[in-house]
């Protein structure tokens, strides 16, 4: 093969996604690329899409079976088109983790159960409901145990970690899939700012040490800027930005937020802030 037939496969690629619920158009028309090893942060006020989004692509939803088309391919293969989901959908989600804002673990398992329901993709199902996991399995999920900093959690009850620890467990119950790409759902919306800022350390280490493509939605844009090279900004179900975080402005910000953006700066507060750079960019002078 010459070097110029060599094009690299998109990670994910949505095509003219729409879908409409009773009340509203979720996603208007959303179509984007993204490669493989990239960090996106999608932005946006409550309500602009970005959850819907996410869900779609990870085949958890389907978009409107409109005659324009509206599709989803992950890592070259189809996820769903025109309303419907693709028939071997089961092995591309088994490619793909989903962390959620609630972090989704069974609370009365221990930790280590949970991270190794990240296998169970892969194995037989008799096998699973008897919870025996092959060897490498337990070792794989105390390697990302380890790797996420909670190894001495283990054995506790899920329901014993704290905010930040159950979704440090979460992410390594991706590693223990497997996962080549990692969708976050607002992975810290509930936590403090050092959990905050551990989670998102956790997500970007994984990125850079795995090339694991990692799509996260956030609300805390200074957390998009200060870890996520490229930012993609909803609005109304509408793709408004798609570049680089470093060249987000103030005045798209206040667009983007409305009503929102007063709270938003009174959340930047404390652990960073936006000031305005040379050509109106928001720069972002990170305190501690
Ligand atoms: N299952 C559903 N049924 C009906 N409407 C829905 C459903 N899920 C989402 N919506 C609507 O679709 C729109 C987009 O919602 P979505 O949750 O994707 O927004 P979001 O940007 O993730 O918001 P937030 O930041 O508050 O989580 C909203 O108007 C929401 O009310």
């Amino acid at each position: 093969m010459t070097k110029a037939a060599k094009v690299m496969v998109p990670a994910i690629k949505v095509t003219r996604l729409h879908k409409t619920f009773n009340c509203c158009k979720a996603l208007d028309g959303v179509s984007l690329d993204i490669n493989p090893g990239e960090m996106v942060a999608l932005i946006g006020a409550s309500g602009s899409g970005k959850s819907t989004l996410l869900r779609h692509v990870a085949g958890l939803a389907v978009g409107d079976a409109s005659a324009q088309g509206g599709s989803i391919e992950v890592l070259g293969r189809p996820v769903q088109a025109r309303g419907r989901l693709a028939t071997d959908i089961r092995a591309t989600r088994a490619r793909v983790g989903f962390v959620f804002q609630q972090f989704n673990l069974v609370g009365r398992l221990p930790v280590m159960t949970n991270v190794l329901t990240g296998s169970l993709g892969r194995l037989p199902l008799w096998r699973s409901l008897c919870g025996l996991f092959p060897h490498q399995d337990r070792e794989r999920a105390w390697e990302a145990l380890t790797r996420v900093g909670i190894v001495e959690t283990a054995w506790q009850r899920a329901s014993t970690l704290s905010g930040g620890q159950q979704q440090r467990a979460a992410i390594a119950r991706t590693l223990v899939q497997r996962a080549q790409i990692i969708l976050a759902d607002e992975p810290i919306a509930s936590l403090d700012p050092e959990s905050s800022r551990r989670v998102m350390e956790t997500l970007a280490t994984i990125n850079a040490e795995d090339k694991t493509t990692v799509v996260v939605c956030l609300h805390q844009v200074d957390f998009a800027i200060r870890y996520c090279p490229r930012t993609i900004a909803l609005k109304k179900g509408v793709v408004v930005y798609d570049g680089p975080s470093a060249a987000l402005t103030p005045a798209l910000l206040r667009d983007l937020y409305g009503a929102e953006a007063e709270e938003l700066g009174a959340a930047i507060q404390g652990s960073a802030s936006f000031v305005t750079g040379p050509g109106g960019n928001a720069a972002l002078a990170v305190a501690g």
